[in-house]
C-alpha cells in the first residue's frame, strides 16, 4: 500500500436484513452449523421417504412393462413355426400329418416351407429345420413357435440342447416339446417312468411347466389323429411373441426364389434375385439394406406387392362381400368355425402336395410305388433275376428302358419279330399290286355268311321266275365266290406263313383243302414252300383250314396238331433252300412243338389280356417319364 491512500472500510457484519436475521436465529435456536442437510439424509420423516420410494418404484415398473407396440398389420402375416430335432425323430412325419390335419391333403415331398390356413384368421407357415448350425441360427431368429421333437428311445441329443441355447441369445420364442418313438416301450410302467424322467430333463432345460407332447407311434404312415389334434389345437392358441429387436427390425422369410439374371451372362456377373415371401417386424422400404443369410448385404433395388397366395378364410369372405356388394351385411358369430374346403389353401412352392403338381412349364402326375406295378423298384432292379420275372413284366420292363416311344421305336424297321428268332416281314403290297396302306377287307362273322347265304337263298327263289336259269347260276357262282373270299380274310397265321401265296404258286392240295385261296389274293408276298409232301392225305385232312372256330385256332401259325405232318408251312427263310431230310423235318417237328407251347400261353391269354399288356405299357411307360421328370424339379432352397 502507498503513502497517503485512504485506508479500506473494514468488513462489517450485517446487523440487519434475511441473512443477519436467519444468523441471529440460528444463534438463537442453537442449532450446529452444517453441511446442506439436504445433500446426504433424508429429511421429512418416514412418511416422506416412503413416498419417495414408492415412486421411484413405479417408475421402473412402468419403464419395464412399457406396452410394447405390436407392428404387425391388422392381417398378420403366418405365424411361423420351426420343427426342429435330431436326424430321424420325425421332422418329416409331423409336418406331414399337420398338413394333413390342417389343409386335408397329403403332403408328398416336403421341399422348403409350407404355408397353409389354420383357423379362420391364422395362418401357418411351417419349416423344418436342418442339422446345420447356420440354419438352426437363422430359424431361431425368425420362429414364433419352436415344436422340438426328442426320440424318446433315445433320449435328449446334443442337437437339442444347441437349439435351446441358440434360442435363449435370440430372444426366447415358445418352446413345445415333442416326444416321439414312444411305441418303443412295450411296458407301460416303463413308458410311464420315460414319460416322467424326460419331462423333468426338459422342465430343466426350459422351464417348469413348459408343455411336452407324446406321439405314441405311426398310423399310415402319420402320427395318431387324436394326437395330432391335441397339438394343432395347442399351436392354434399360441400367441406371436413381441420381441423388441424382431419389432424393429424389418425381416422376410423367402417362401420363394427365383434367379432372374439374364442366362446367358456369365456365371460372375452381378446376379437378380427375386424373393417372395411375408413381410415380418417392421416396415420395408426400397433402397433399405438387407441381409440375406450365408450371402452378404445387400440393397433392396424394387419391392413389390402381390396378392396373398393363401388369405386367412376371414379376409377372403370379406373380400367375397365386398365383390357382391354385401358390405353391410355383417358375419355371423360362429362364422367360419369350421373351416370350409374352399378355405383350406395350402401354399408349399416346390412340394408335391395331393397327386399333381404343376410347374410352370408342364404338370406331373404323382403315381405312388406301390401302383406301379410293371415299374422295377430301385432294390428289386438289382436283385431279381429277371429270367424269373413273367414274360409280360419283362416285355413291359424292355418297352420302359427303350430310349425312344414305341412307334418311334418301330419306325422304319421292316422286320416284326414274334417269337423266339422267327422273323416275319411285313407287306409292303399286296398280290393283286395295291398298297397295303389300303383299307383291307375284315373277315366277316360267321353267323352273317350263313344269314347272307339264307338271304341270297330267298333272294333266289324270289327271282328265279324273273332271271334266265344262265344269269342264276352266274349269280349264284359269284356270290359263293365272293362269300367264300369275304368269310376268310387275312389272319395273322396267313400273314406269318403266307399261305395263300404258297397255295397260288403251287397249287397242289392247298387250295383243294381250302377252297378260299383260289382266288390267289393271298395277303403276304412271301415264298413259302409245303412243309411235307403235297398228297399226304392224311394230314392233308387233318390240316387246319381258315374256317375252323376260333376256339380251335391258333395265333401266331401254330396251327392244328403239333404232331400231325403237315399242320404248318414254314417261310423260306434265307439260307434254308435244303432239300426237306428226314433229319430236318424232324428237327422242325420239335421247333415246332417248341412254338406250340407258347402258342398255347398266347391263345390261354386271349386277346383281350395282350390288350392289357398293351395298356400297362403305355402307363407304365407314362409313369416311368413322369418320375424322371418329378426326380429334376428342385424349385426351393434347403
Ligand atoms: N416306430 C416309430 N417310427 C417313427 C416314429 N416317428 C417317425 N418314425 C419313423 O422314423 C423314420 C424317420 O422319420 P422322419 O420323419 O423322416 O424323420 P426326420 O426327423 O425327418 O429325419 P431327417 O429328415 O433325416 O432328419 C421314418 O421311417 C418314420 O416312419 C415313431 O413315433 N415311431
Amino acid at each position: 500500500m502507498e503513502s497517503g491512500d485512504k485506508p479500506k472500510k473494514a468488513h462489517r457484519k450485517r446487523a440487519a436484513g434475511t441473512k443477519a436475521k436467519k444468523k441471529k436465529d440460528k444463534k438463537q435456536v442453537g442449532k450446529a452449523d452444517k453441511h446442506n442437510p439436504k445433500a446426504h439424509t433424508f429429511s421429512g420423516g418416514t412418511r416422506s421417504v416412503q413416498k419417495r420410494v414408492q415412486y421411484t418404484l413405479e417408475r421402473q415398473a412402468k419403464k419395464d412393462k412399457a406396452h410394447k407396440v405390436d407392428k404387425n398389420p391388422e392381417v398378420p402375416p403366418p405365424f411361423v413355426v420351426v420343427v426342429q430335432g435330431p436326424p430321424g425323430v420325425g421332422k418329416t412325419t409331423l409336418v406331414h400329418s399337420l398338413v394333413k390335419h390342417y389343409a386335408k391333403q397329403r403332403l408328398i415331398q416336403m421341399r422348403g416351407p409350407v404355408t397353409l390356413v389354420s383357423g379362420r384368421h391364422r395362418r401357418l407357415t411351417i419349416i423344418e429345420c436342418p442339422q446345420e448350425m447356420s440354419a438352426m441360427l437363422d430359424l431361431a431368429k425368425i420362429a414364433d413357435l419352436v415344436l422340438l421333437l426328442v426320440d424318446a428311445s433315445y433320449g435328449f441329443e446334443l442337437e437339442t440342447f444347441e437349439f435351446i441355447n441358440i434360442l435363449q441369445v435370440h430372444g426366447f420364442p415358445r418352446v413345445i416339446g415333442v416326444l416321439t418313438h414312444l411305441d418303443a416301450f412295450r411296458e407301460n410302467k416303463q413308458l410311464r417312468k420315460v414319460k416322467k424322467s424326460m419331462k423333468h430333463r426338459f422342465w430343466t432345460e426350459l422351464y417348469d411347466g413348459a408343455k411336452l407332447f407324446h406321439l405314441s407311434g405311426l398310423q399310415y404312415g402319420r402320427y395318431h389323429r387324436v394326437e395330432i389334434q391335441n397339438l394343432a389345437r395347442f399351436i392354434a392358441v399360441q400367441k406371436v411373441p413381441l420381441l423388441s429387436w424382431r419389432q424393429s427390425h424389418p425381416y422376410i422369410p423367402a417362401l420363394r426364389w427365383e434367379d432372374k439374371t439374364d442366362p446367358t451372362s456369365s456365371e460372375t456377373a452381378p446376379r437378380r434375385l427375386d424373393l417372395y415371401g411375408y413381410v415380418y417386424g417392421g416396415r420395408l422400404r426400397e433402397g433399405f439394406e438387407v441381409h440375406l443369410p450365408g450371402v452378404g448385404d445387400f440393397n433392396i433395388s424394387s419391392i413389390k406387392r402381390l396378392p396373398d397366395p393363401c388369405p386367412p378364410p376371414m379376409e377372403t369372405e370379406a373380400e367375397r362381400r365386398r365383390a357382391n356388394k354385401k358390405t353391410d351385411e355383417k358375419p355371423k358369430k360362429n362364422a367360419l368355425r369350421t373351416l370350409a374346403e374352399r378355405h383350406r389353401i395350402v401354399y408349399a412352392p416346390g412340394s408335391d402336395i395331393g397327386s399333381i403338381t404343376v410347374d410352370s412349364e408342364a404338370m406331373y402326375i404323382y403315381v405312388p410305388d406301390q401302383q406301379a406295378g410293371f415299374t422295377p423298384k430301385d432294390e428289386q432292379s438289382a436283385e431279381k433275376d429277371p429270367e424269373k420275372l413273367p414274360e409280360a413284366v419283362r416285355l413291359v420292363r424292355a418297352l420302359q428302358t427303350s430310349e425312344a416311344a414305341l412307334d418311334k421305336a418301330s419306325e422304319g424297321r421292316a422286320k416284326l419279330r414274334l417269337i423266339g428268332d422267327t422273323e416275319v416281314r411285313m407287306d409292303q403290297t399286296d398280290a393283286s399290286g395295291k398298297a397295303e396302306d389300303q383299307p383291307q377287307r375284315r373277315p366277316a362273322p360267321e353267323g352273317n355268311a350263313l344269314d347272307a347265304k339264307q338271304e341270297d337263298a330267298s333272294g333266289d327263289e324270289e327271282g328265279e321266275e324273273e332271271c334266265p336259269e344262265e344269269d342264276v347260276e352266274q349269280d349264284e357262282e359269284m356270290l359263293e365266290r365272293a362269300q367264300q373270299r369275304f368269310a376268310r380274310g387275312p389272319r395273322l397265321e396267313d400273314l406269318v406263313y403266307g399261305r395263300d401265296r404258297l397255295q397260288e404258286q403251287h397249287g397242289g392240295s392247298a387250295s383243294s383243302k381250302d377252297p378260299g385261296t383260289q382266288g390267289g389274293h393271298g395277303p403276304t408276298d412271301h415264298a413259302t414252300v409245303p412243309l411235307f409232301d403235297e398228297d399226304d392225305e392224311e394230314g392233308a385232312e387233318d390240316a387246319p383250314t381258315s374256317r375252323q372256330p376260333e376256339s380251335q385256332r391258333r395265333l401266331l401259325g401254330n396251327v392244328g396238331d403239333s404232331n400231325a405232318l403237315d399242320t404248318a408251312r414254314m417261310p423260306v427263310l434265307p439260307g434254308q433252300e435244303k432239300p426237306w431230310s428226314e433229319e430236318r423235318k424232324e428237327e422242325l417237328k420239335a421247333q415246332q412243338a417248341v412254338l406250340q407251347n407258347a402258342g398255347d400261353e398266347y391263345s390261354r391269354a386271349g386277346t383281350k389280356s395282350q390288350v392289357k399288356v398293351l395298356v400297362a405299357v403305355t402307363v407304365a411307360t407314362v409313369v416311368k417319364y413322369v418320375a424322371r421328370d418329378i426326380s429334376i424339379i428342385a424349385i426351393m432352397p434347403g
